[in-house]
């Protein structure tokens, strides 16, 4: 009866049920259209190495025509070609997340190679300075917040009205464990991936009437090139990090690739403002 109540309540009459979402069509991968996210497109950023590559061969083994991002062209060809020669569909573009333009290009050659998107999935992140926050430039705070927290919105922002047109769609945010317990020396960072889960919640809330859900993956540590240039991260038996897991195994990329395709699928279709993480540990209650 709380009138504020009322719009949530009518977009969850409409949220779509696990057993319609299970519709078999032909898939954009001429492959077999049994598999879950047959019929299904997803915009990865990130995508040509580490966490976003490995998310963006999962969501294509899952079915999904899946259009791969990131700043270099020479990166986007190698991961495209790649795919394409494990059978999977894909297509690629240039698209550094802070630019506004290549934002644009990203959402065009979706349109263009697919007809309309369902999935976003925003793995770019950066760290350029290894240091305390009060010791962190503006030029800095801009470059961070910009690549990690403010692109992902702008790109959503122009993808949504395409995602609704598709009557339902799944967002997923890369944060960290850093968001929870903060990293030493990676002081604006920490921060950045703090303000994923507050974007998280917030575009759950937002978007949950258009039949859109948002979650976020807290990866720990995962064996990539990004953290391997953060040796100083690396959790040992003097971290603060608790050692559940890791003394035993380093996460891999694969491990986030099948929490985003589970988000993604039928599966997840009540699930939103959820932040999971994949860290060999929880971070939070
Ligand atoms: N590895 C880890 O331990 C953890 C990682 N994370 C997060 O996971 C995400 C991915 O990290 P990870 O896979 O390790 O990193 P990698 O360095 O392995 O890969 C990064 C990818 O992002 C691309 N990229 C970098 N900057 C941009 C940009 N501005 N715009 C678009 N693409 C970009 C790179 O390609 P190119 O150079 O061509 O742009 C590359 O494809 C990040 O958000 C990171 O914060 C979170 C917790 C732990
Ligand atoms: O960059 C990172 N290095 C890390 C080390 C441990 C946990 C999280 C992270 C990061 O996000």
């Amino acid at each position: 009866r709380i009138p504020m109540f009322r719009p949530l309540i009518q977009s969850w009459k409409r949220l779509p049920t696990p057993v319609a979402a299970h519709s078999m069509r032909s898939t954009s991968n001429g492959g077999n259209c049994s598999l879950k996210l047959a019929n299904k497109v997803a915009v990865v950023t990130g995508s040509t190495n580490g966490i976003g590559f490995s998310i963006a061969r999962r969501l294509a083994q899952d079915g999904a025509h899946v259009v791969i991002s990131s700043r270099k062209q020479q990166n986007v060809d190698r991961a495209v070609a790649t795919l394409k020669k494990e059978g999977l569909g894909v297509s690629g573009t240039v698209c550094h997340v802070g630019k506004a333009e290549d934002r644009e290009r990203l959402v065009a050659t979706a349109l263009e190679h697919c007809g309309g998107v369902d999935f976003l999935v925003c793995v770019a992140g950066v760290n350029p300075l290894v240091g305390g926050t009060l010791k962190s430039s503006e030029q800095i705070w801009d470059k961070i917040l910009g690549v990690n927290v403010k692109a992902p919105a702008l790109l959503l922002s122009r993808l949504l009205p395409h995602m609704e047109n598709r009557g339902q769609g799944s967002v997923v945010l890369v944060s960290s464990v850093a968001a929870y317990v903060p990293v030493p020396r990676l002081g604006v960072y920490n921060v950045s991936k703090t303000a994923l889960l507050g974007l998280t919640k917030t575009l759950a809330v937002e978007l949950a009437p258009k039949s859109i859900r948002v979650n976020c993956i807290v990866p720990g540590y995962i064996n990539t090139d990004f953290s391997q240039s953060h040796k100083h991260t690396k959790p040992n038996s003097h971290s603060m990090y608790p050692p559940l897991l890791f003394p035993y195994r380093v996460g891999q990329p694969e491990d986030c690739a099948g929490l985003v395709a589970f988000l993604c699928s039928p599966e997840a279709s009540y699930i939103t403002g959820e932040s999971i993480a994949v860290a060999g540990w929880s971070p939070h209650l």
